[in-house]
């Protein structure tokens, strides 16, 4: 498997609000993943299988009158997000129960303390769409169940699993250094249930799984939402994020097809994590 390659996209913004919270809500409905914002405006980055030519086209604060806006980018091997991580280097806790934190942080007072050294993966709680599948976790009963961790980043979802009790436990990543980083942090973590794939939802014939948990966006959901429910136990739970609030109409549609219900939506900065039950 190959490494993910992003486009970065380096905007420089004057005045910087609101010009720098409007653009980022453009560039993630058109399809950006990460957003770092910076002293003068936002690096925006995007994974380039998704980008296209003309992406910025359709991004109408970029033509408005009211504010200057520059910007370079350029393709970037690996992002690393562990720069990024030390850049912001607080750790997150998650509805006081929950805690997700560097080596190097003081151990909190939490019912379930993670400890994570993301490199260059996805998934430190700091974004939205992981402090919201952290509280999914934290709302359900996880004891004994099968769980499948799709898209697992750093897998920091996939431990929080183990932690609640589930077993046995598959995360599953497409990006090597994201196995990696897995690989490690489980171990990091004393995690005893949790096998780590590289790979994608090709790995999934056959196997069957109580909850299914998915972060990764959009497009790859919709692609894979079938592979994804094959493998999901009758009376399972499916737990998606990675998208917008605009999106819950076409991923719910797509999951009523395989009759699974959208019982709680949890909502932050406009991106959603929602829980479908079989
Ligand atoms: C938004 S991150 C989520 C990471 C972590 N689960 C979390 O919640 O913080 C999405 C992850 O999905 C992985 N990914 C993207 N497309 C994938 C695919 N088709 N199959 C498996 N993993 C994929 C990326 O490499 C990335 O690590």
């Amino acid at each position: 498997m190959s490494n993910t390659i992003y486009i970065g996209y380096d905007f420089k913004v004057s005045p910087l609000q609101p010009a720098t919270e409007i653009l980022i809500a453009e560039l993630g409905y058109a399809g950006f993943e990460s957003f770092v914002e910076t002293e003068e405006g936002v690096t925006a980055y995007i994974q380039k299988d998704e980008w296209y030519e003309t992406i910025l086209e359709d991004i109408q604060i970029l033509n408005s009158d009211e504010f200057e806006i520059n910007y370079v980018f350029n393709e970037i091997e690996q992002v690393n997000w562990n720069q990024e991580w030390e850049k912001n280097f607080d750790s997150i806790v998650v509805e006081n129960t929950c805690s997700v934190r560097a080596p190097f942080h003081e151990k909190p007072n939490t019912k379930y303390d993670i400890i994570i050294e993301p490199k260059m993966s996805f998934g430190t709680g700091h974004h939205e769409t992981t402090h919201m599948m952290i509280q999914h976790i934290l709302h359900n009963d996880f004891k004994g169940k099968s769980v499948l961790d799709m898209g697992c980043g750093t897998g920091v979802l996939a431990i929080l699993a183990e932690m609640k009790g589930a077993n046995p436990i598959d995360a599953i990543d497409y990006d090597n250094w994201c196995y990696i980083n897995s690989l490690e942090n489980v171990e990091r973590n004393n995690c005893k249930n949790i096998r780590v794939f590289e790979g994608d939802a090709n790995l999934l014939d056959g196997r069957k799984y109580d909850i299914i948990i998915a972060n990764i966006n959009r497009n790859i959901l919709l692609n894979d939402m079938e592979a994804y429910i094959n493998c999901l136990n009758s009376e399972g739970m499916l737990l998606l994020s990675g998208f917008y609030v605009d999106d819950i109409s076409i991923i719910e549609a797509e999951c009523n097809k395989y009759s699974l219900n959208l019982v709680e939506t949890i909502e932050k900065n406009q991106w959603v994590a929602l829980k479908f039950l079989n």
